[in-house]
């Protein structure tokens, strides 16, 4: 038996009933159903069965609803009935090693920013990987909802959205966050379409909106945003850590799109938002653009010269100087823990396992700040690392 708040995971899975419409269950915590509000399903077009599970408890009373399937849905019951839910301390979601916040010691105001409508800005100096905010979701939903042609939306979608708004206590709140589809879109698909963040949920593409969180723009002063979002399974928690100390008065800015591409590619990822981008980086000279670009480029090239047969150990040793040299100019601290692991997994097939481990050791630092401490990437790191000691102990004796 595992206490319930040092590891919700194990109540979820097989152990929780999957309520669906066959199965119906009225809320019952002995039972070991959260769900406070009653169950709509409905089969849509694209696949099977869809329901509506809420909780009117969930984040102190602001709620959530989840459009999933049951197994989903089961699967996130251990964290929806977590006795000390991480919403309650939200002090403790820091990564370890990063300064931690009060709840009451905000360090933003969420004001209009010229161009963007609203946005986040600092009130006071904000040190580089503190915890700026945490977000708990007000809905998640299963990113088949959401095809990318729009036109093949399944209609009976629109149903679920509805009931998940109407079961949401704070359903202003929500309505209130940015659109940008308009007309002809249910207002619940517009916006999580402008806002929601890509999150993973017992192994299932899902979309996380995050009220908070959703206030934050796109930006970019030439380099990565001035701060970076990050998901933990375990309490479906979303936090923004500053990747840079922030001065008062400034704009904070996360990355809609993934890090470390070019403008063509950034203004194409964009588009999908229906804005014109008003962030430092797309309003930068031509030049400053171009040079950034051609770093990025460079990066790419590097990447494939160090796993090319043909490269010497010499050769490979130049150019991982040269590559994190790059990341650094860049500013890509949050792809740090990425880049260390491929370096680690490159000097591995060079035969250089005790590189390959000091790489290693240093990407699960960095993964452990920027990513989920418990999801796939953390865990393959460390199962990388102890392939690696247990090779290098056996080399030893
Ligand atoms: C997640 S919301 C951000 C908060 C939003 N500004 C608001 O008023 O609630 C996304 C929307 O903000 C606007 N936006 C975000 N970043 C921007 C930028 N760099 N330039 C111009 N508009 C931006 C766009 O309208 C976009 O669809």
């Amino acid at each position: 038996w595992t206490p319930v708040s040092l590891s919700p995971q194990p109540l979820a899975g097989k152990c929780t009933p999957l309520v669906d419409d066959h199965t119906p269950a009225t809320p019952s915590a002995s039972k070991g159903i959260p769900w406070t509000q009653p169950l709509y399903c409905a089969t849509i077009e694209v696949a099977e069965k869809f329901c509506v599970y809420s909780s009117s408890t969930f984040n102190d009373g602001s709620g959530i609803s989840l459009i999933a399937k049951p197994e989903t849905a089961a699967g996130v019951v251990g964290v929806i009935q977590d006795p000390m839910p991480a919403w309650r301390s939200r002090r403790h979601i820091a990564p370890s090693g990063c300064p931690r916040i009060k709840l009451d010691d905000l360090s933003y105001t969420v004001i209009p920013v010229p161009g963007k409508g609203l946005g986040v800005v600092a009130t006071r100096r904000i040190t580089q990987l503190e915890t700026i905010m945490t977000s708990f979701p007000a809905i998640i939903a299963d990113n088949e909802l959401f095809p990318s042609d729009e036109d093949e939306r399944p209609a009976r979608a629109d149903r679920l959205f509805q009931r998940a708004l109407d079961q949401l206590p704070d359903q202003e709140r929500f309505l209130s966050l940015a659109r940008s589809k308009g007309e002809g879109v249910h207002p619940v698909d517009d916006v999580i379409r402008t806002n929601a963040f890509g999150i993973t949920v017992d192994g299932r593409d899902m979309k996380g909106l995050y009220p908070e969180i959703a206030e934050q723009n796109w930006g970019s002063r030439l380099t990565p945003s001035s701060a970076y979002s990050r998901f933990t399974t375990k309490d479906l928690a979303m936090s923004v850590l500053a990747t840079r100390d922030i001065e008062p008065g400034e704009e904070i800015t996360i990355s809609y799109v993934p890090l470390g591409i070019t403008t063509t590619q950034r203004t194409r990822k964009l588009s999908n938002w229906g804005f014109n981008c008003s962030c430092e980086l797309c309003s930068a000279p031509p030049e400053a653009r171009e040079a950034s670009d051609q770093r990025r480029e460079r990066m790419v090239e590097v990447y494939y010269a160090m796993q090319d047969e043909s490269t010497s150990y010499n050769t490979l040793v130049e150019l991982t100087r040269e590559f994190i040299k790059l990341a650094q100019v860049e500013r890509l601290l949050a792809k740090v823990g990425e880049y260390y692991q491929a370096l680690m997994r490159i000097y591995y097939g060079f035969g250089d396992a005790e590189t390959a481990r000091k790489y290693g050791q240093a990407s699960l630092k960095f993964a452990e700040i920027f990513s989920d401490p418990d999801g796939g990437f953390c865990a393959g790191i460390r199962r990388d690392l102890r392939q690696l000691n247990e090779e290098l102990s056996e080399r030893r004796n």
